[in-house]
């Protein structure tokens, strides 16, 4: 948004916006008392308002207590549910934090938290208050670490977590656009400060985002990329679901063994072998998603047998053990957990 002064989002683009909403009897928006957040429960309450009936709206504020005056940040959101007559709680992270990944582990707790409130209440979504710019940063981020398409595809508008639907509405809106919604409102903001330490990689390449434009990497550029991968990605999952069932020699029972026709898993292109070969090592492994080169890596060594290397296949990943026989290829819960070692 450089150069061209930023314009607030108008009532004409609320419907727009919110309609996802519809779709819930409840939505609770996370709102950290930072711009994006702030602007998304004031352009909600003022589409509810307007329509007159709707979702029941709500505000949770987590309090990581990691800065001195995090309550304070709180109570200033609480003033302004009050102030656009929505309710509002905080949610406080309690416990011991940990001295290295700490914004990790704050993303995790909060999660947690506003899900199980969410939960709690009977409510089946949340809303976030990620821009265009945080999509675009995302795209950056998950490229400079080696994700494959679907990283590339970055945030989706609506996703789901642990059976709680997670709202973007604003994930196609410039942030420039959000803090002038909020000049033109009256309504204060605070940044957080780790948004400019740039000990952090996505503050780094905040820093870098004007001169990426300059040559044609644009916010908006970098967000349609991320949407063509989304479309690419489904198309993917669902010609993978196609070969899983192809392939399958018999169901996949819970924890596995997932067990497959070898030749049939050969003869399918390499991105859909890959996927395949990801969900069996998630359902039976059940340590979450594989990394990428691993599995890269471990596709290789079966297609090595395929074209006649002689040594058995028995490896594992991500708890999970991976065997060839007798044109079987096996995915099944690695024995044994603790002794475990990952090899790829
Ligand atoms: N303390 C908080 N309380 C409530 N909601 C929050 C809080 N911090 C962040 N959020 C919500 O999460 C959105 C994204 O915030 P932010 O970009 O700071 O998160 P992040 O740490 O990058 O994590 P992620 O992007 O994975 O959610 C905010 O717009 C807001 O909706």
């Amino acid at each position: 948004m450089r150069g061209a002064r930023a314009e607030p989002v108008g009532d004409h683009e609320l419907e727009g916006l919110f309609a996802p909403f519809l779709d819930h009897p409840g939505v609770l928006i996370a709102v950290s008392g930072g711009p994006d957040s702030t602007a998304l429960a004031v352009l909600a309450a003022r589409w509810r308002k307007a329509r007159g009936h709707g979702p029941m709206l709500g505000i949770l504020t987590v309090d990581h207590g990691l800065r001195p005056g995090s309550n304070r940040e709180a109570e200033a959101v609480g003033a302004l549910a009050d102030a656009i007559g929505l309710s509002h709680a905080t949610l406080v992270w309690r416990g011991a934090k940990p001295t290295t990944g700490v914004q990790e582990a704050a993303r995790t707790a909060r999660y947690r938290l506003l899900i199980s409130q969410a939960k709690a209440r009977g409510c089946g979504a949340i809303a976030l208050g990620h821009t265009l710019d945080d999509q675009a940063e995302t795209v950056l981020f998950r490229l400079s670490r080696g994700s494959g398409l679907t990283g590339l595809s970055a945030m989706r508008p609506a996703s789901r977590r642990d059976g709680i639907a997670l709202l973007r509405p604003l994930l196609g809106v410039p942030k420039a656009r959000l803090v002038a919604t909020l000049r033109a409102a009256g309504v204060p903001f605070v940044e957080d400060p780790s948004n400019v330490d740039t000990r952090y990689a996505r503050a780094r390449l905040r820093v870098l985002a004007p001169l990426l434009a300059e040559e044609g990497l644009t916010p908006a550029r970098l967000a349609l990329f991320a949407r063509r991968m989304a479309r690419a990605d489904e198309a993917l999952e669902r010609a993978a679901d196609q070969a899983g069932a192809r392939t399958a020699l018999g169901p996949w029972q819970d924890g596995g063994p997932v067990r497959l026709d070898l030749a049939g898993f050969g003869d399918l292109p390499k991105e859909i072998g890959l996927r395949l070969l990801a969900r069996a090592i998630g359902h039976c492994g059940r340590e979450g998603p594989a990394e990428l080169a691993k599995l890269e890596a471990m596709a290789e060594q079966i297609h090595a047998r395929l074209k006649g290397e002689p040594t058995p296949l028995r490896r594992t990943l991500a708890g999970a053990l991976v065997t060839i026989r007798r044109g079987e290829l096996c995915v099944s819960a690695a024995p044994d957990r603790r002794k475990r070692s990952v090899s790829h």
